[in-house]
């Protein structure tokens, strides 16, 4: 993909299968909103061939869309109807599409409850706070029930709790819908907890792809020891955390205290994986 002479995805290729939920991680600017747009169908793509749901987004036909389910970085507009009137209409454009054993749209009350809206349900789009804006941004998305959704940045301004509902949410589509989700995010927490899967996107090509814990394995490799001895503080890093504390324990039968072992988090593979491809703009193994 490229904006003017500007390349800035380069190669990118992968697959998500059915009831997957896989994170797209990196630095602003990698290309991560672009990429979405493209699957989306909102960005035509300057070559390379895209399928989602067995369809080319650009050329996909309505009832493809009512599969889809979109939650944008940010719009505005729709100020002054109310969330309930809103969730409703959106919903009404879904129902043509309903079958049997798919069922669509959500139903409202059910939709408001679960993403935390039910007190707001007759308010006004426009008096909501922020966060509660962006949870009616999850509600739109979803309101069709779609087999495959797509998420930018879906939990900025939410508190604790409603992150912690979000994420239910998210656990729940994906568990009991089967629901294909594909999100971006920055809270990389968010990311270890939600996601089967973690793409890392820089400078627009995939640096690394597989589990948060096959990252974190691969890339750092490493397990971080502390502890003190006869009052000394000691720290080692080590690829076996296990053997490296047997031998400890082995080694000073007197006693050691403050014992820490703590393993690489998603973060500190992130950070590693990020520098390791700021340093060239070459493409390098991914790993995987
Ligand atoms: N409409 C556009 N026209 C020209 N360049 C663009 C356009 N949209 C994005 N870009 C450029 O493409 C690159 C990728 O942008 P993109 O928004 O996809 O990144 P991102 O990973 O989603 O970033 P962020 O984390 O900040 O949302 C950036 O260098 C950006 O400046």
């Amino acid at each position: 993909m490229s904006y003017g002479p500007r390349e800035v995805l380069k190669g990118l290729d992968f697959e998500v299968r059915r009831g997957e939920v896989v994170a797209l991680l990196g630095p602003n600017g990698a290309g991560k909103t672009t990429t979405i747009e493209i699957l989306e169908g909102f960005r035509k793509p300057s070559d390379g061939e895209v399928r989602v749901l067995g369809e080319s987004p650009l050329t996909a036909d309505e009832a493809w869309r009512s599969r889809v389910g979109v939650v944008l970085q940010s719009w505005r507009d729709h100020g002054r109807w109310q969330v309930r009137e809103l969730l409703e209409q959106f919903g009404s454009y879904y129902a043509p599409y309903a079958t049997p054993d798919h069922p669509r749209p959500y139903d409202t009350d059910e939709l408001l409850d679960r993403v935390g809206l039910t007190a707001q349900a007759s308010a006004k789009v426009k008096s909501l706070s922020g966060g509660q804006r962006r949870r009616l941004d999850v509600a739109i998305g979803i309101v069709g029930r779609p087999e495959m959704l797509f998420l930018d940045e879906p939990t900025v301004g939410f508190d604790p709790v409603a992150r912690r509902d979000f994420h239910a949410l998210v656990r729940r589509l994906s568990d009991l819908e089967d629901t294909t989700i594909l999100l971006t995010t920055h809270d990389l927490n968010e990311a270890e907890k939600l996601a089967d899967r973690i793409l890392i996107l820089n400078h627009g090509r995939i640096v690394a792809d597989g589990s948060a814990a096959s990252l974190a394995e691969q890339i750092s490799g490493t397990t971080e020891v502390r502890w003190t001895h006869h009052g000394e503080a000691h720290v080692h890093t080590t690829a076996d955390g296990t053997d490296f504390v047997r031998d400890l324990l082995a080694r000073h039968p007197d006693g050691i205290t403050d014992l820490e072992v703590r393993r690489s988090t998603l973060e500190d593979t992130y950070l590693a994986m990020v520098a390791r491809h700021e340093q060239s703009d070459e493409p390098r193994e991914v790993v995987a």
